[in-house]
């Protein structure tokens, strides 16, 4: 396939700046909701912030900022409007009402559901597609208007227009329908997942988990030697993929998995529940950090919110912080670690050394650095829980 500059969509960004929301959060949200567009083939072409009280109840902007945007999409001829935060069927269908009037076709969508169009072109296992589908249904039928129909027929673009009005209740019945077909299919795949991993060999369960983009896949390589597709993309993994690795003679599973974001959309969650099980079951987790990433620390956070969310907030873990190659720390850190004549890195390998943190580790996957140090940080933890499953381990080994 060979694109043209004519076929890529353009796009406008919007977002607020609330009490809720620092001008900085917002900056740095829509520099991730314009990667989230790159990787779904959508270029940006600018971006429009309102600071107020609370979004605008019928336009999200309010309505002069709206009649700004309004304007520039028009003369610009840009494709689509893509909003940080979740739509309302209200505020879709007034924006669009808007555009009509004005005899202007503009595709109006939001980062929830810019996320679900991505995981439908990355999914590939039928479970995987199931639940993309299911996520897409549940999030559409609320929000049905007549551009939203039909989403479930669409392939690879980004929010489609749909048919006349008066087909609006056949959609909603269709829709429903779906979703009934949709949660039997995975309720039926669910139960042969469970039966097959009753049967996998007894082993330890290590499961990596982190913000997507952070370097998961890339270190599943390192670790088990195995070929994981990775890219500078975001969601680049949406199956999990599981493989067998051995450390100093103590072999476990080693699980790669989705990445999380930001405002991952509920109804995502939910029907991906199966694909999570691989990290609700897991014995061990390895939570890897893009350290070179400004907004680090939040990403931290909204992992480990998610874990709890998922039942997963209490396993042994070990925060894995990647990409240490490419750490540029702040101005101010810089100047904190000078004046205490340590090294960028050593500056912030201190900020983790409290003991009430789980363990944390420095590492490159790209460049190979400190690998052995995690492998046996790891080791550590997996043994433990080994030899619990396995407590003649040592004598039945020495035994061959
Ligand atoms: N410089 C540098 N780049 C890295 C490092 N680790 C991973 N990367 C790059 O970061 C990008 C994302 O890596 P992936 O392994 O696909 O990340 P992931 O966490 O699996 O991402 P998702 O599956 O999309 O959630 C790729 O371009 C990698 O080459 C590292 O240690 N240093
Ligand atoms: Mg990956």
């Amino acid at each position: 396939m060979f694109s043209t500059e004519k076929d890529i969509e353009t796009a406008v960004l919007i977002a607020l700046v609330t009490p809720k929301q620092t001008e900085e959060q917002t900056r740095e949200y829509l520099a991730e909701l314009e990667f989230l567009a790159e990787t779904a083939g959508v270029k940006t072409v600018k971006t429009f912030v309102q600071r107020l009280e609370r979004p605008d109840l019928n336009l999200f902007l309010g309505k002069g900022r709206f009649e700004d945007v309004m304007a520039y999409v028009i003369d610009q001829g840009i494709d689509l409007i893509i909003c940080d935060d979740d739509l309302t069927g209200r505020q879709i269908r007034n924006m669009e009402t808007a555009f009509q009037q004005r005899n202007k076709e503009v595709k109006i969508i939001d980062r929830s559901l810019l996320i679900l169009n991505i995981f439908a072109m990355r999914a590939q296992s039928v479970q995987a597609r199931t639940q993309v589908e299911l996520a897409q249904q549940q999030y559409v039928l609320p929000r049905l208007t007549r551009m939203w129909t039909h989403l479930s027929r669409q392939r690879g673009g980004v929010g489609m227009r749909g048919p006349g009005e008066k087909e609006l209740e056949t959609d909603k019945r269709i829709a429903n329908d779906r979703i009934a077909f949709l949660k039997d299919k995975l309720a039926r795949i669910d139960r042969q997942a469970v039966t097959q991993r009753k049967n996998r060999e007894q082993m330890v369960r290590v499961a990596l988990v982190g913000y997507t983009n952070v370097g998961k896949s890339t270190l599943m390589r390192r670790l088990a030697k195995a070929e994981v597709f990775a890219e500078n993309k975001l969601f680049a993994t949406v199956d999990s993929t599981v493989r067998k690795v051995t450390i100093e003679n103590i072999p476990f599973l080693l699980t790669d998995t989705v990445g999380f974001i930001r405002k991952l959309p509920t109804m995502l969650i939910e029907s991906f529940k199966s694909t999570l099980d691989e990290v609700r079951e897991a014995d061990v987790l390895l939570h890897v950090v893009d350290v070179s990433h400004p907004g680090h620390e939040e990403q931290i956070q909204v992992v480990n919110q998610i874990l709890a969310e998922i039942g997963a907030g209490d396993k042994p873990m070990i925060l894995v912080f990647n990409k240490i190659d490419l750490y540029q720390p702040s101005p101010e850190m810089e100047f904190e670690a000078q004046e205490g004549n340590f090294s960028p890195i050593d500056f912030l390998k201190n900020t983790y050394l409290d003991t009430e943190k789980p363990k944390a580790i420095f590492i490159s996957a790209e460049k190979k650095e400190n690998i052995d140090e995690l492998r046996q940080a790891l080791l550590d933890l997996v043994k433990a829980k080994h030899f619990q499953i396995f407590p003649n381990w040592l004598e039945e080994s020495n035994s061959y």
